[in-house]
């Protein structure tokens, strides 16, 4: 049976009585393998798979296995070795499809509801599209990945609703590309050392106990034997994981030796690395996942190829920017020309978080001009931050993230000064 319609948790006895929705309702019931099943009806679109001779994948045998004792046989036989293979095969095979269905079709007429899978809504829906227009079988011409994904999907949703469950079904949607990562943020700056892993560690400290990957796919300036002090060393740290070699690896791929723009530190060791690879690393390992956070290197435009920049990487994903600006004083141009660059492209912003330089500066009057000039962004100040675990003590950040089905834009919330 293939890993799909179910979490593996929920699949196995642990499900305590009485308490899922999946097993109520005289109708419905569970199959062995942990699908549901809604009687009758399946059995007739399996009758349909069977009348044909089709035996798309291993679901249809595993369901063949639960309903169709003869059936099961044959594929056992089929399946027993060369020497029965083509003989047994032939005297399996029905007659050009067109036996008999071993459950006939339900007819309609009154006090009988017409199967849903004719349905004109649903004639590309699941286990329906492939009833439909008398085929009497799957359609050849098959997507595999949605397929793979669709698999039963159609009785699983009708029972439950698309929202419910664990996530499991969402993360398999979100793996075969049909449904996009609910929240992202991309946390980028109008420089270097802003305070951009300040912010993106506050909001995975934050965000602890969440089903969220906080990814720093770029650094310069890596050292493994200082891997802590990194800055996916110190997003680690942030969510209470430990800082190992793997753990790195896993959220930071490019990790260069020399601190300089990623382009050049890339090429001094031989290496390269485009936009459309980090967006893809970025979008693969966050599909599924409630929320992604990905720090950019360097300010917006700090490249990563020779003729690319994270603008780039942010023109492929569009990805919402959540722009971190220092309180250093000439902040207020770089600011407003990081704010245009974004719109100059139709990107997203997120917001604006102004992260508290070392030398001060007048954060009032800061927070004044921003929101006079940018009154559409929320804006957010993180103050000067002591200690070794800074991230535990700035104020909440998580407003700036909002669901993708929203705007791509957080709704305006009240400066924190
Ligand atoms: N609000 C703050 N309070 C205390 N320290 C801060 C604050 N903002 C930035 N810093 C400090 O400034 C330094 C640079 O910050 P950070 O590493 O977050 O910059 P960055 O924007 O992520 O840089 P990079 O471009 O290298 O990724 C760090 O030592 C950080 O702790
Ligand atoms: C080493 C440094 N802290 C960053 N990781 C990389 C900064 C690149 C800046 C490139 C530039 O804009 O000139
Ligand atoms: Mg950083």
């Amino acid at each position: 049976m293939a890993d799909v319609g179910r979490c593996p948790w929920h699949r196995r006895d642990r499900r305590r009585p009485g308490l899922g929705p999946c097993w109520r309702g005289r109708r419905r019931r569970a199959a062995a393998d942990g699908h549901l099943v809604e009687g009758h009806r399946l059995l007739w679109r399996l009758s349909l798979r069977l009348e044909a001779g089709d035996r798309p994948d291993e679901d249809a045998v595993a369901h063949t296995r639960l309903f169709d004792r003869p059936a099961a046989r044959r594929h056992r036989r089929r399946h027993r070795g060369p020497e029965h293979h083509r003989e047994r095969a032939r005297a399996d095979r029905p007659s050009g499809g067109k036996g008999p269905a071993l459950h006939p079709r339900p007819q309609h007429g009154p006090g009988r509801k017409p199967d849903r899978a004719d349905h004109p809504r649903r004639r590309n829906a699941g286990a329906g599209g492939a009833a439909r227009a008398g085929r009497g079988g799957l359609s050849r011409v098959r997507h595999q990945a949605a397929d793979r994904a669709r698999r039963h999907l159609a009785p699983a949703l009708r029972l439950f609703g698309r929202d419910r469950g664990c996530g499991y079904r969402r993360r398999r949607r979100a793996a075969a590309g049909e449904d996009p990562v609910s929240r992202t943020l991309f946390i980028t700056s109008s420089g270097t050392e802003i305070g951009k892993t300040l912010v993106t560690s506050a909001l995975a400290h934050q965000l602890r106990g969440t089903d969220t990957l906080v990814l720093k796919p770029v650094v310069s300036g890596y050292e493994p034997e200082t891997a802590a002090e990194s800055d996916p060393g110190r997003i680690l740290m942030a969510q209470g994981r430990p800082v190992t070699e793997e753990a790195i690896a896993a959220i930071a791929p490019w990790r260069f030796k020399t601190p300089v723009a990623p382009d050049v530190a890339a090429r001094l060791e031989g290496r390269a690395v485009t936009a459309a690879d980090i967006a893809g690393f970025c979008q693969r390992a966050g599909a599924g996942r409630e929320t992604l956070i990905v720090e950019g290197a360097g300010g917006l435009m700090a490249p990563v190829a020779e003729r690319e920049t994270f603008l780039d990487v942010l023109a492929i994903t569009r990805w919402p920017s959540l722009l971190v600006v220092g309180s250093y004083l000439g902040t207020l141009s770089h600011t407003y020309t990081a704010v245009e660059t974004l719109r100059a492209r139709g990107l997203p912003i997120a917001g604006i978080v102004i992260s508290e330089s070392e030398g001060g500066g007048n954060i009032a009057e800061l927070t004044r001009s921003i929101a006079a000039f940018l009154p559409e962004l929320p804006l957010c100040v993180v103050p000067r931050l002591a200690g070794a675990e800074p991230w535990g003590q700035a104020p909440r950040l998580t407003q700036f993230l909002v669901d993708k089905s929203a705007s791509g834009v957080a709704p305006k919330a009240p400066a924190e000064i």
